[in-house]
């Protein structure tokens, strides 16, 4: 850090901080990564007129000297004591969140002090608490104004997001009946004319509203909400959000015209961020965020959790729909995720049958009942699709999905991912795959299938380079 001072002034500084013993044990038998964490910073932006003050952090050097043997026997109480409310502490334990991940311990210390954050970490790791904990530390749950909004992109996420709010929210056993005002969290998602949403913002607002952005800009441009009392503003999965052209302009205006990152704290959360560095300096020069954004980047050499294994399978797409339930046979999975691709406007106009029904039809008859098989695309209504989502929170499933469900969905109860069409980019593969390995305190393995052609191998090839893991051939018999 010295180092980096001296000879970078204003520059990104990356600090390198060694997880505990335990932790770091639990990935020596990983292959050893393509590419190595550079230690080093890297040059100042020099075409940038505003030096950035961006920080990076960087736990679990993998590879390379620790310069740090630093670590933390901290519970998540003493986290965040002083700060967070304790009757979201208590909940936050009762529900069981008691010893704090990797990112969670990265990045309380920066959250909980009011520093505007870029969380980047693994799928699965704990953003969400680490955000909502953040969220909770920054709002006085006396005053009746909007004071924090989280941005999700879709609405299954909104859903799930609010669900873990509204439980850590919730009056802890044993509280006293009026303790404490309760803190009250408003859902503005797609889907419906969010009537009861408007009487609600009249009459007495929530401390907390939960996201889309289309659905909350729709309130703010008729007037129906304002952003002024604003403390803290936290976009989950942004970089989806910004690779949307929809969706863009509207986080743009949000972040800089709806309000002002000087009077708020900013936090984006995502397991990818392309380009982060040249992300960072957008950041601070679009005035998205202040100056001093902190980038927690946890496990930076390695992408995806360990505890994934991920195998492939050449065949013929003919071959495709009963090499699955062989495999499904074979595996037997607790529940599983089938991605399939989103049908094309021309397919659609052309009359053919989406991958999406394809799938779903073949399983539902191969099963006849036995297994719950389960569907869910963007075109479904939103009815239906929150129908899906909920039956698959509870039970075992199959559930075939467009890549609607590759972000953020958290089922943990998820042991398998069949990539039955290819995913478009690495960064999608990382977002499915990412759908397993979900509890971030187990070493249970999962699988990764992923069907290819002969023709695809070579861009898996890209993939497991790109995000540093290896993939295993399975033969047909
Ligand atoms: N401290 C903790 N102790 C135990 N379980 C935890 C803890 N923090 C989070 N979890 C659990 O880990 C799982 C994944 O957490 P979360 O959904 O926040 O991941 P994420 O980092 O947001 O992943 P993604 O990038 O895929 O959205 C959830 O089931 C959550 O309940």
């Amino acid at each position: 850090m010295a180092f980096a001072a001296k000879h970078y002034p204003g520059a990104f500084l990356i600090f390198t901080s060694s997880s505990s013993p335990q932790k770091r044990n639990n990935s020596s038998s990983k292959p050893t990564p393509r590419r190595l964490l550079r230690l080093s910073p890297p040059p100042p932006l020099r075409s940038s007129p505003t030096p950035s003050r961006a920080r990076s952090f960087s736990c679990r050097a993998h590879g390379v000297a620790q310069q740090s043997t630093q670590t933390t026997t901290l519970t998540l109480r003493e986290l965040c004591h002083g700060r967070v409310p304790q009757s979201i502490l208590t909940r936050a334990e009762e529900v069981g969140y008691v010893t704090p991940t990797d990112v969670q311990e990265q990045s309380l210390p920066i959250l909980l002090s009011g520093q505007d954050c870029v969380l980047h970490a693994q799928t699965g790791s704990g953003k969400t608490l680490a955000y909502l904990l953040a969220v909770f530390a920054a709002i006085d749950f006396a005053r009746s104004t909007v004071q924090a909004i989280i941005i999700v992109p879709t609405r299954e996420l909104g859903m799930q997001v609010t669900k873990v709010a509204r439980m850590l929210s919730a009056k802890p056993k044993g509280a006293a009946e009026k303790s404490q005002k309760e803190c009250s969290i408003m859902t503005l998602l797609d889907g419906g004319m969010l009537t009861r949403q408007k009487s609600w913002l009249k009459a007495e607002p929530p401390h907390i509203i939960i996201a889309t952005v289309e659905s909350l800009c729709r309130m703010i441009d008729r007037n129906r909400l304002k952003l002024q009392s604003i403390t803290i503003l936290v976009i989950d999965e942004f970089d989806y959000i910004f690779g949307s052209t929809r969706q863009v302009s509207l986080l743009r205006k949000l972040l800089t015209s709806y309000s002002s990152s000087k009077a708020r704290q900013t936090v984006l959360a995502s397991a990818s961020i392309p380009q982060h560095n040249r992300f960072l300096h957008d950041c601070v020069q679009q005035k998205w965020t202040k100056r001093d954004v902190v980038h927690v980047h946890v496990h930076p050499v390695e992408p995806m959790p360990p505890q994934l294994h991920h195998k492939f399978l050449i065949c013929t797409r003919k071959e495709r729909l009963q090499v699955l339930l062989q495999l499904l046979d074979r595996d037997n999975p607790k529940s599983a995720i089938i991605f399939v691709s989103e049908q094309s406007e021309k397919s659609k106009k052309e009359g053919h049958i989406s991958s999406t029904t394809l799938v779903y039809e073949f399983l539902k008859d191969s099963y006849n009942g036995e297994l719950d098989v389960l569907v869910l695309e963007q075109d479904m209504n939103f009815n239906a699709r929150a129908t899906s989502f909920s039956e698959v929170r509870h039970k075992g499933f199959l559930l075939v999905s467009t890549d609607i469900a590759s972000r953020g969905f958290d089922l943990p109860q998820t042991t398998h991912i069949y990539n039955f069409d290819f995913p478009k980019t690495a960064i999608d593969y990382l977002h499915r795959a990412g759908r397993t390995g979900r509890n971030p305190l187990s070493k249970e393995i999962c699988t990764v299938t992923t069907f290819i052609t002969q023709e695809e191998r070579f861009v898996l090839q890209k993939f497991e380079n790109e995000l540093m893991f290896q993939c295993e051939q399975l033969s047909l018999v």
